[in-house]
């Protein structure tokens, strides 16, 4: 197990953030010999809510839990989806939102990776990254051309699918013509698929587990609740960080080598600004001293879904407390074994709208229960219907809208802005009424055997422009945010590809922050990814 208690103040590398990229970079780094420092806001990641993957559903459902592991942030009022403010749940934990988050394991098609090498970010190709991706997995087939075996993360199949989720698999393929996948994050994408989790043997294999508290390299201190206040950069090279402890004690924690920011693409980019680096005129109007002009903040997007519920006859409600209480005692009698032991995500589709540039741009993800409707903006314990149910999250992955994300104070406690943008280009509510409009028809199947009863939420009376109406106030954050710290090679870019800072020596950042454009399916397997090419990039370099 990794250290959390001692308190140095010196190492070659000091890691800000011990979140999905954050983990293994640090992991990676201390395993070749080097000293290493993981500063983390949040704290211990040791506990049965983070653990235990099927609590997943309570802790996101009950505010009170929430609270324990969550930075708790909103967006600003988005001005195209009625003004709402969304919430913009982030890991303030060991292991970041890899440790709160779905365990939804997908890695991207590999046209996104081609895509970012193809604008100039040379080693971040397909069959680059999939070197990568194969030494952080352990999937349960075991090894292949694409797949990985002995990594720190551990990726299965749910152990106990509920039979309408299997139906949805086959009725998708029925509906709409597509492929039954049998390993969707190998060399195709496209077709509809069982889900994979990284979750084993009734485990979350958070970032923290399989690279902290596994693969436990003991040149690693883990610095749990130490918030990180700036970068001290002198004579144009990252030297340390100021940080606050939980007693409020002021320290400075310096690097020998470098400093890595993998705070998070609001963590990182908010340090990079507080630290000097930033738009010139933004950091002018909080009184920071400029130290590079770079567009910090900017190119943020997020991946948005839009869930269908219907009542389905062949799934088992698991929204009630009195299931999860059953569950825990059944849990307790049998580890690893209940529906406790898996995510709640059981099946997953890609699929081309009519938008599609050649590869899908929707992603079905399936839940057997009921959703919050009409949104969970409000921070308070929703309802949900207690029917047997099936939702089905209909995303938009490639979304087109950008926004920013922008210093509120520079004061490190206070909350930066953070504005998505969320369907400001209408292609994108042009895929979510189009996607709604195919569920709808992989729920007609026959595959179903007459147990869709009805559609839920939000009606199938909603056509149309009135489904279009519904929609911006239904569709909802899928916790993706990505690329406020772009990489690239142009003067749009923060980061160069081996993740520098620009203008900046001894400073990288390595996190969700760094993509220059989202991949297709969600982003926990890729940040882990670009920890493991981020610690390559490091110790190839010789600093
Ligand atoms: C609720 C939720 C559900 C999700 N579901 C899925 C899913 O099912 N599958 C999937 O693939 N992806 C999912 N995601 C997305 C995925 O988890 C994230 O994209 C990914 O974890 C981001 O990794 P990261 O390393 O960029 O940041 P994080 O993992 O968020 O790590 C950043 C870390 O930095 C720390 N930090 C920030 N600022 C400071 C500071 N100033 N000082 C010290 N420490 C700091 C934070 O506390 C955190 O630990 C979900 C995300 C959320 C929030």
């Amino acid at each position: 197990m990794a250290k959390q208690a001692a308190r140095r103040d010196e190492a070659d590398y000091v890691v800000v953030g011990s979140g999905s990229s954050g983990a293994a970079i640090a992991g990676r780094l201390a395993e070749s010999g080097a000293s290493v420092i993981v500063l983390e806001a949040g704290k211990s990641d040791e506990q049965l809510l983070v653990k235990k993957p099927g609590l997943v559903g309570p802790m996101h459902a009950v505010p009170q839990l929430k609270r324990l592991v969550d930075w708790g942030y909103y967006s600003v009022p988005q001005k195209h989806v009625l003004d709402r403010r969304m919430p913009v749940p982030r890991g303030k934990v060991v292991g970041g939102s890899s440790s709160i988050n779905g365990m939804v394991y997908v890695r991207g098609n590999r046209a996104n990776f081609d895509d970012w090498a193809a604008e100039g970010n040379t080693g971040w190709d397909a069959d680059s990254v999939n070197a990568a991706y194969k030494r952080m997995e352990d999937f349960e087939d075991g090894e292949t051309a694409f797949r990985g075996a002995g990594g720190p993360i551990h990726i299965t199949r749910s152990t106990t699918p509920q039979e309408a989720s299997l139906q949805f698999v086959q009725a998708t393929a029925d509906a709409l013509g597509c492929p039954i996948l049998d390993d969707y994050n190998a060399e195709s994408q496209e077709g509809v698929s069982r889900m994979q989790q990284n979750a084993d043997h009734g485990l979350r294999y958070s970032a923290s587990r399989g690279y902290l508290h596994h693969l436990a390299p003991p040149t690693l201190e883990l610095q749990s609740r130490v918030l990180a206040r700036k970068v001290i950069i002198e004579n144009g090279r990252a030297t340390a960080v100021e940080v606050t402890d939980a007693d409020g004690t002021r320290r400075i924690v310096r690097a020998g080598k470098e400093v890595i920011l993998a705070a998070g693409f609001i963590g990182s980019a908010q340090l990079l600004m507080l630290s000097g680096v930033g738009h010139a005129d933004h950091l002018r109007e909080h009184g920071i001293p400029v130290l590079a002009d770079l567009p910090v903040g900017d190119n943020l997007h997020d991946h948005m879904f839009h869930a269908l519920t219907f009542n389905v006859t062949t799934s088992r409600n698991r929204g009630t407390g009195s299931y999860y209480a059953r569950g825990m005692v059944e849990e307790m009698l049998r580890p690893g074994r209940t529906f406790l032991a898996n995510t709640v995500f059981e099946a997953v589709a890609f699929l081309k709208t009519s938008q599609a540039d050649g590869i899908p741009d929707l992603q079905l993800q399936v839940l057997p229960w009921a959703y919050v409707s009409p949104n969970q903006d409000a921070p308070i314990r929703h309802d949900v219907d207690k029917r047997p149910a099936l939702t089905v999250l209909t995303t938009l992955i490639y979304p087109r809208s950008r926004g920013t994300l922008r210093l509120a104070s520079a004061d490190p406690t206070e909350t930066p802005l953070i504005d998505f943008q969320y369907l400001a280009d209408s292609a994108d509510l042009d895929v979510l009424a189009e996607g709604s409009e195919m569920v709808r028809e992989i729920m007609a199947s026959a595959a179903f055997n007459g147990a869709v009863k009805e559609e839920i939420h939000p009606g199938i009376k909603l056509k149309g422009q009135e489904l279009r109406d519904a929609i911006l106030n239904r569709a909802t954050s899928v916790y993706h945010g990505v690329g406020t710290c772009r990489m690239g090679v142009d003067e749009l870019a923060v980061v160069s590809p081996d993740l520098k800072v620009r203008g900046i020596d001894g400073l990288r950042v390595c996190d969700a922050s760094i993509m220059p454009s989202i991949t297709g399916g969600n982003t926990n397997a890729p940040c882990i990814m670009i920890g493991e090419m981020g610690a390559r990039l490091v110790l190839g370099s010789g600093s």
